[in-house]
């Protein structure tokens, strides 16, 4: 046993890598990616540490080369998810009692295995798996994964530091003891860094979980949970569940055991598992924390007063880069009649640039889509808005599966604020613009504040300090991250802590401690030590 109140690394943003031409790190990538492009990774389900192999095997492929296959992933089955919570119960105490700092060194081990050694295991992974080009494998699964780690356990220590007041002969304490039973995470395609962070912030709480990832990003995240076992995570604290989400839905989030589920995925998936736990909350021994960080239709807004080369700039980058499938993506934008001449020819111009393509060739700006499923549903909201009569393309709306899952960035620019396209999650490059008279300001907040069910994020652009005053108030309920002469995405870890309200989610700010105390169930512990002899009140002692 050691003894100290022992101070946590101070944590800093890891600062990214460019790969130029001509960078060492350029020339490390590219041969990762070679080497990861001439294998294929036999993934297995790994339960209480053993490696599992199930009778279901199907295969993880590029999007942008869908004929490669990268990986064969055995997918758990009803015995394998039911094996994996008695694995987490069976770890629960022993994790629970683990002394914080040593819970702590783990993860922290991790953030550097994956800031040195396995940087480029991790990002060429998510290139290659998901589609992403250096840049953006950076910022997620080298960046932001890591900030997630060593913030994570920056917040996990404020949340323990949070203690009561004390009198005269009495100490009052607070013990953050992890939640009655185990913790189901389920994590999206989209950002290897949220797949990392959603088992790991509830385990950094003392919790045991089961995670299941999204298929689609299976490689980067089976990369992540070696580099936790690695970093000494014992057995059975995370049991990594590649399946399928309705059986998880029926067998893991049903269980009387299951104390917290922390998700982020669509809307419409956090919606269905919200009303299952609803129909089954008599069976849970505890109210299972519900945290999910869900869909976005995030805008916009350009004042009359704005500068139309930065509008450009920043509608450009946050609509199209990782092939517009962010969260945060600027997927509708409203434009004052007065800067539209300029801002259209801008869009057009640079939009054109953009080339698309398989990211391990470092010139693309684009890469695919991430399966079939998604760019169907892109090409159909394309396809709506060229037969609607209300909107018109400007831009791409053109589409190409032959290869890879390939859409060219679109631009759409409608008549009516309430266009389908203004309304709905598309979750790929297309952007859909409303024109407004400059006389209708007051009219067009009202279409961006209610044109969809979403409240994730939003960027107003303007010069004049009392518009943007008079924009940030307007608009105060329509984003929980809210840019002011910024793009909409690209949120940092202890910068802009990140989630939305209405139906882009619980608002429980993913890497920050807003996000940590929901994983934990308080007991107070009031020691006397005094304790009283007197049974009756002073006051008692004369009528
Ligand atoms: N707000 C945020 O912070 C944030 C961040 C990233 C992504 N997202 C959102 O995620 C979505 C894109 O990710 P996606 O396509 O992976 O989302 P998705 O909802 O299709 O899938 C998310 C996860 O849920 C699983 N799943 C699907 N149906 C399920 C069910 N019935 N029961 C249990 N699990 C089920 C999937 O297999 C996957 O692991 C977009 O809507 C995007 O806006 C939000
Ligand atoms: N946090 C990321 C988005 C995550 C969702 O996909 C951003 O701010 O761009």
């Amino acid at each position: 046993m050691t003894n100290g109140i022992f101070k946590i690394p101070t944590p800093t943003n890891e600062p990214g890598n460019t790969y130029a031409p001509g960078t060492k790190e350029r020339e490390t990538l590219k041969a990762e990616l070679k080497r990861q492009s001439e294998i294929v990774v036999d993934i297995p389900v790994i339960i209480n540490g053993q490696n599992i192999k199930t009778d279901t095997v199907k295969q993880v492929v590029m999007p942008h080369a869908h004929q490669h296959v990268l990986a064969n992933y055995s997918e758990a089955g009803e015995k394998e998810l039911r094996d994996a919570i008695e694995a987490a119960m069976d770890a629960k105490e022993a994790w629970a009692n683990m002394p914080w700092e040593h819970r702590a060194a783990i993860f922290l081990k991790a953030a550097d295995l994956i800031s040195g050694p396995y940087r480029d295991v991790m990002n060429a992974a998510t290139m290659l798996g998901q589609s992403k080009t250096a840049i953006q494998a950076e910022i997620d699964s080298a960046q932001e994964l890591i900030d997630f780690l060593r913030f994570g356990v920056e917040y996990a220590n404020q949340v323990y530091a949070i203690q009561p007041a004390s009198m005269k002969n009495v100490w009052n304490r607070t013990d953050y003891r992890p939640l009655d039973g185990f913790v189901l995470a389920i994590s999206p395609f989209n950002f290897t860094a949220i797949g990392g962070n959603l088992p790991a912030a509830p385990a950094m709480m003392g919790n045991v979980v089961v995670w299941k990832p999204a298929t689609t990003s299976l490689l980067a995240n089976y990369y992540f949970m070696r580099i936790l076992e690695e970093a000494g995570l014992p057995k059975g604290v995370i049991n990594f569940v590649p399946s399928r989400g309705s059986q998880v839905s029926e067998i893991v989030l049903t269980d009387s055991r299951m104390a917290g589920f922390h998700f982020t995925g669509s809307t419409a998936t956090f919606q269905t598992i919200w009303k299952n736990v609803g129909e089954n909350i008599a069976n849970y021994i505890s109210y299972p924390r519900l945290v999910g960080e869900t869909g976005g239709k995030d805008f916009v807004f350009a004042h009359e007063s704005a500068q139309a080369d930065k509008v450009v700039a920043s509608i450009v980058r946050g609509a199209f880069e990782y092939q517009g499938q962010k969260c945060s993506a600027a997927s509708r934008a409203y434009i004052p009649a007065s800067l539209w001449e300029e801002v259209k020819a801008g869009l057009i111009e640079e939009t054109a640039k953009l080339k698309v393509g398989d990211v391990r060739d470092f010139r693309n700006f684009m890469g695919a889509v991430i399966d079939q499923a998604s760019f169907d549903s892109i090409k159909n909201y394309i396809e709506y808005a060229k037969a609607s009569e209300e909107a018109e393309i400007i831009a791409g709306g053109t589409y190409d599966d032959s290869v890879g899952y390939f859409v060219q960035p679109t631009i759409i620019v409608t008549t009516n604020p309430n266009f389908k396209t203004m309304v709905e999650e598309i979750f790929g490059p297309v952007l859909t613009i409303y024109v407004y008279e400059n006389d209708q300001l007051e009219e067009t907040l009202t279409a961006v504040d209610t044109a969809s069910m979403y409240a994730l994020t939003g960027a107003i652009f303007a010069q004049d300090r009392q518009a943007i005053l008079h924009l940030e108030e307007r608009l105060s309920g329509a984003a929980g991250n809210f840019y002011i002469n910024d793009k909409p995405t690209g949120a940092m870890i202890n910068q802009q802590p990140f989630g939305g309200s209405r139906g882009s989610g619980t608002n429980d700010k993913a890497g920050s401690v807003l996000n940590m105390i929901r994983w934990t169930t308080p007991r107070v512990i009031k020691e006397n030590f005094a304790p009283t002899t007197d049974i009756t009140y002073p006051f008692m002692d004369e009528e």
